[in-house]
C-alpha cells in the first residue's frame, strides 16, 4: 500500500497502476472513497465495494476545513492515521491519499462549486456553506485521483444527491456508487463522531434509528400516512427523550429533495412509484448526529 502526501505522489503512484494493469479486464479502473478518517465499518464497507468494484482502490482522509461552520467541531474532529493505515491495508487499499491543509489550500482559493436546489434543506440550510466546501474538495480529489467511481455513504444521503447532481451538470467523469448505511448491532449508525458520545447519550441515541424504523414500516402500511403526520411522529418519539435536541426531522422526495405534497398524500406518490427520504439530525450535548431511511414507496423500502 502506498501513502501519499502530495498531490504529485497521488497522482504519480496512480498512473502508476493504472500503466502496470493496463489491458487487464477492469484492472486499471479507480475506484475512489474520500473520508475524514477515523475509520469504522462504514468506511470499511465503502472500502470493501471499491476493491470488488476496480482494479485500483484509492482513500483519501483529509479533515477539510472548509466544509465546517465557525463554532463547529473541526478542531476536535477524531483523528487517527495509524489505526486508519491499518483498516485500510486490511481492506486492501492500493493507494491513501493523506495530504495535509496546507497541500489542499496553497493559497487563497479563488474557486467555491456550488450547488444549488439541493442544498437548500436538511444539513444545507443548518450547516451554511457545508456543502460548498464539500462540493469544492470532492471536486478537487476527483481531479487528482482522477477515478471511475467513487463510493459514498446513504448515512450522508444530502451529500450524495449533491455530489451526483454535481458531476452531472459539470459532465465529470466519474460514476457516484451510494453505499448502505452501516450500523451497530442496536441500531445507532456509525459514525467517527459517535466517539464523543457519553453512556447515557449513546443509549438515547438509539430513538433515531428505532423512530426511522418505526416510520419506515407506517409509511409502507399505513394508508392514512401523510408526509407531515410522519414527520409528527418522529419528532414526538425524539422529543420524549430528555436530552435529544432537534435540528431537523423532514421529509422529502429523493434525490430532488424537494417538499412532498401534502393533498397528494403517499397513496399518490406510491402509484407514482417515487422514492422519498425521512431525514433527521440531534443534537445529544454538543454532538450533532444525522440518520435517515430512504424508501421507494412501491416496493419494499430499499436502504441505499
Ligand atoms: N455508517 C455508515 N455507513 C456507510 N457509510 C458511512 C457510514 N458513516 C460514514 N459513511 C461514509 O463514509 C464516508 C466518509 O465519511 P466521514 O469520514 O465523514 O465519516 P463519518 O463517520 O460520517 O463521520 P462524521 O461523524 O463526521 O459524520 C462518507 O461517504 C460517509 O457517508
Ligand atoms: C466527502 C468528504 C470526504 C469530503 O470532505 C466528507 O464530506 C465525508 O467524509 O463525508
Ligand atoms: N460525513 C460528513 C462530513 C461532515 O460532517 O462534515
Amino acid at each position: 500500500m502506498k501513502i501519499a502526501r502530495t498531490i504529485a505522489e497521488a497522482r504519480a503512484f496512480i498512473a502508476e497502476l493504472r500503466e502496470q494493469r493496463r489491458g487487464k479486464d477492469a484492472g486499471n479502473l479507480v475506484g475512489f472513497v474520500p473520508t475524514m478518517g477515523y475509520l469504522h465499518e462504514g468506511h470499511a464497507s465503502l472500502l470493501r465495494r471499491s476493491r470488488q468494484e476496480s482494479g485500483i482502490s484509492v482513500l483519501s482522509i483529509f479533515v477539510n476545513p472548509i466544509q465546517f461552520g465557525p463554532g463547529e467541531d473541526l478542531e476536535r474532529y477524531p483523528r487517527s492515521e495509524e489505526a486508519d493505515l491499518k483498516l485500510a491495508e486490511r481492506e486492501g487499499v492500493d493507494v491513501v491519499f493523506l495530504p495535509s491543509v496546507q497541500e489542499m489550500y496553497p493559497e487563497e482559493r479563488k474557486t467555491t462549486v456550488t450547488v444549488t436546489g439541493v442544498t437548500e434543506r436538511l444539513c444545507g440550510a443548518s450547516r451554511p456553506g457545508h456543502f460548498d466546501g464539500v462540493a469544492t474538495v470532492v471536486s478537487k480529489l476527483f481531479n487528482i485521483v482522477k477515478p471511475d467511481k467513487a463510493f459514498f455513504g446513504a448515512k450522508d444521503a444530502q451529500q450524495v444527491a449533491v455530489l451526483q447532481k454535481m458531476v452531472n451538470d459539470l459532465d465529470m467523469d466519474v460514476e457516484i456508487v451510494p453505499c448502505p448505511i452501516v450500523r451497530e448491532e442496536d441500531g445507532l449508525a456509525l459514525s467517527s463522531r459517535n466517539v464523543y458520545l457519553s453512556e447515557e447519550q449513546r443509549r438515547e441515541a438509539l430513538v433515531l434509528s428505532r423512530s426511522l424504523r418505526e416510520a419506515s414500516v407506517r409509511i409502507e402500511n399505513d394508508p392514512n400516512a401523510t408526509p407531515r403526520r410522519i414527520v409528527e411522529d418522529v419528532t414526538r418519539a425524539i422529543q420524549a427523550s430528555p436530552i435529544a435536541e432537534i435540528d431537523y426531522v423532514e421529509m422529502l422526495s429523493f434525490p430532488d429533495l424537494e417538499p412532498l405534497d401534502e393533498e397528494l398524500g403517499l397513496t399518490n406518490l406510491r402509484k407514482a412509484g417515487g422514492s422519498v427520504i425521512l431525514a433527521l439530525a440531534v443534537k445529544f450535548g454538543s454532538t450533532r448526529l444525522i440518520d435517515n431511511a430512504i424508501m421507494k414507496l412501491k416496493e419494499a423500502p430499499l436502504h441505499v
